[in-house]
């Protein structure tokens, strides 16, 4: 097993029979809904929200049974994955452009569970350019404004030129900042910008990271709230 695959194994640990689960998307995020499919056809009774098409489209190969948005209050537990991690639970998402349906799920859980392996540690989060979701009209302006807060804002496209286009029919903007100092501050700054739909800063969402190394152990960290 990779230590993506062990985190996600490690992360079902924490799903019960009756629970509401939240389930993420990426590489890693994968491993956890392979294992729930998994857990599902041992008889394990959950219903699931999916944060993006892909994940929603695993979890119906799997028969995870998935339910609409509007049955539900809250979500019990979510396992998603991330680009960064820091020591104070701060994170970067969005590198599979699924941040904004990610973001509603974690927001709406009562715990973020988020599964890496020990390359998405870091001491500052920003080395990975920061995925910014805005909608097309304007976005030009939208990148000025971004540029404004010290980092070189590029729209995401495909392998072949194509422009990236997010689930939800917008733009993702990577946005280069080398480093980034205060995270909530530049949490703050992003939502004052018109044109941008959400971020990929992930402040006081994570409630737990499970951490799997490419030598077979794992570690769980918790946030003290
Ligand atoms: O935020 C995400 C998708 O929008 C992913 O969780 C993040 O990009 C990590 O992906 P992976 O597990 O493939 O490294």
């Amino acid at each position: 097993m990779n230590g993506k695959q062990l985190a996600a194994e490690k992360a079902v640990e924490w799903i019960e029979d009756g629970m509401v689960v939240g389930l993420g998307t990426g590489s890693t995020a994968y491993w956890a809904i392979q294992a729930i499919g998994r857990k599902v056809a041992e008889g394990l009774s959950i219903r699931a929200v999916a944060t993006s098409i892909p994940s929603e489209e695993l979890a119906r190969e799997l028969n995870i049974p998935l339910i609409p948005w509007s049955e539900i209050t809250s979500i019990d537990v979510t396992i998603d994955g991330a680009d960064e991690v820091d020591g104070d639970y701060h994170l970067v998402k969005g590198g599979g452009g699924a941040l904004l349906r990610e973001k509603i799920t974690a927001y709406a859980s009562k715990c973020m569970i988020v599964i890496v392996d020990e390359n998405k540690l870091v001491k500052q989060l920003g080395a990975f350019g920061l995925p910014v979701e805005v909608v097309p009209f304007a976005w030009e302006m939208t990148a000025k404004h971004l540029e404004k807060l010290g980092c070189k804002a590029i729209r995401r496209s495909h392998s072949d030129g194509g422009v990236f286009i997010t689930d939800n029919g917008n733009y993702i903007m990577d946005c280069h900042f080398g480093s980034i100092q205060d995270a909530p501050e530049l949490e703050q700054k992003l939502q004052h910008i018109p044109g941008i739909v959400e971020h990929g800063l992930f402040i006081g969402l994570a409630d737990r990271v499970i951490i799997g190394y490419e030598h077979g152990t794992v570690k769980v960290r918790e946030r003290s709230s």
